[in-house]
C-alpha cells in the first residue's frame, strides 16, 4: 500500500462553531475518511485526547476558546502534540497565516473552502504524518530482533515511570543476559549468534505479551523487559515463563557449561515510583540481581529481597 493510499482512511476531527461549515467539510471528506466533529474548543480537546484523530481541521475564530488557544493546548499535551492541525479560517492576511503557523498549525486553508483543495491538503498532511511516524518507529526499534532498542526502552521507561508514579502502581523490570554467548559465537559462528538473538527476542515477547509490556534489546546479548503495573511477584511469573520458553527453544550450546542449551540469567526487581527513587535505581537493582544470577550458576533468575525496596545509590 502506498503512502497516499494509507492517507485515505484517517480519522479527521473538524472543529467549528458553525454547523454549516462542519457540513461543508464533512461533505468534502466523508468518502475518504472517518469524520468526527466538535463545536467548541473544550469539546475539541476532549475528543482529541479520547479519540486520537489523525488530523484536526480547526476554525480560528470561535467564541470562548479560539483556534490559537486550542492549538497551543494540543501542543502542550504529549498525547496530542503530534496530531497535525490545519487552520480553516476566513482571515486571510499574512499576519493571520503567520500567527496560525506559529501556534503550531501544519497548514492553512481559507474560507470559503474548495472541496478538492481540502481533500488534497488533508491527504498531504496525513502522508507526512504517516511517514514521520514510520521513521520514528524505526529509530526506536532494534534492526536485528525487531524488539525496541535502547532508545525505545529509555523513552518507555521515562513515560512508564511517570505514569506509574501518578497512578501509584508498581513498575517491574527484568534484565536478562544470554549465558556464555561469547562461547556460542565462537562455536557456532556469528550468523548463528544473530539468529539466536532473534529467537530469544521472540521468546521474550511471548513471555511478556500484555499490551503495556515492553521488550527491548539493551546491549549486545542483554535484553530488558519493562512491566508497568507489576510487582515483583508478577515479574517473577514472566521470568519463569521466559525460562520455560528458552527450554522449549532448546537451542544447542555445547560449550555453555550451564546447560546443553542456550540459557538466560535474569535480575528481577520492582518498585513504586516515588520521590527520592529513580528509574536508574531500578535498573541498578535489577542489574545487581542479574550479576547474582550469573554468580549463582546461570540459567536462573534472582528476585529482589522482600524488604522495602532500597535502590542502590
Ligand atoms: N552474534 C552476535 N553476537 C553478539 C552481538 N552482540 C554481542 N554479541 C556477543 O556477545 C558476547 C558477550 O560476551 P560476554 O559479555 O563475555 O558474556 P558471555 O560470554 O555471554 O558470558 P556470561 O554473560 O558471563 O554468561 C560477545 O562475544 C559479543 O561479541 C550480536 O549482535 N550478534
Amino acid at each position: 500500500m502506498s503512502w497516499t493510499d494509507m492517507a485515505r482512511n484517517g480519522r479527521i476531527l473538524i472543529v467549528d462553531d458553525a454547523m454549516e461549515n462542519i457540513q461543508i467539510l464533512h461533505q468534502a471528506l466523508q468518502d475518504e475518511h472517518e469524520v468526527v466533529f466538535a463545536m467548541n474548543g473544550a469539546k475539541a480537546l476532549h475528543i482529541a485526547q479520547t479519540q486520537r484523530p489523525d488530523l484536526i481541521l480547526l476554525d480560528a475564530m470561535m467564541p470562548d476558546m479560539d483556534g490559537y488557544a486550542v492549538c497551543r493546548a494540543l501542543r502542550e499535551s504529549g498525547a496530542t502534540r503530534d496530531i497535525p492541525i490545519i487552520f480553516v479560517t476566513a482571515l486571510k492576511t499574512p499576519e493571520d497565516e503567520t500567527r496560525a503557523l506559529e501556534a503550531g498549525a501544519a497548514d492553512f486553508i481559507t474560507k470559503p473552502v474548495n472541496a478538492a483543495v481540502v481533500r488534497a491538503r488533508v491527504r498531504t498532511q496525513l502522508t507526512v504524518k504517516r511517514q514521520s511516524d514510520a521513521l520514528r518507529e524505526l529509530t526506536l526499534t532494534d534492526g536485528l530482533t525487531g524488539v525496541a532498542n535502547r532508545r525505545g526502552f529509555d523513552e518507555a521507561m521515562d513515560t512508564e515511570w511517570r505514569r506509574c508514579a501518578r497512578a501509584k502502581t508498581p513498575l517491574a523490570l527484568i534484565i536478562a543476559d544470554i549465558d556464555h554467548f561469547k562461547a556460542y559465537n565462537d562455536a557456532y559462528g556469528h550468523q548463528a549468534g544473530d539468529d539466536s538473538l532473534v529467537r530469544v527476542g521472540a521468546a521474550m515477547r511471548r513471555a511478556a505479551a500484555r499490551p503495556q509490556d515492553l521488550v527491548a534489546r539493551y546491549g549486545g546479548e542483554e535484553f530488558v523487559i519493562l512491566l508497568p503495573q507489576e510487582d515483583k511477584r508478577g515479574a517473577e511469573v514472566v521470568a519463569r515463563k521466559l525460562l520455560d520458553e528458552m527450554a522449549q527453544l532448546a537451542i544447542p550450546h555445547e560449550k555453555s557449561g550451564a546447560s546443553p542449551w542456550l540459557t538466560l540469567s535474569m535480575g528481577v526487581a520492582s518498585l513504586m515510583p516515588a520521590d527520592g527513587l529513580s528509574a536508574g535505581g531500578l535498573i541498578k537493582t535489577a542489574d545487581a540481581l542479574l550479576y547474582q544470577a550469573k554468580a549463582g550458576g546461570r540459567n536462573r533468575y534472582c528476585l529482589q529481597a522482600d524488604q522495602a525496596p532500597t535502590p542502590l545509590p
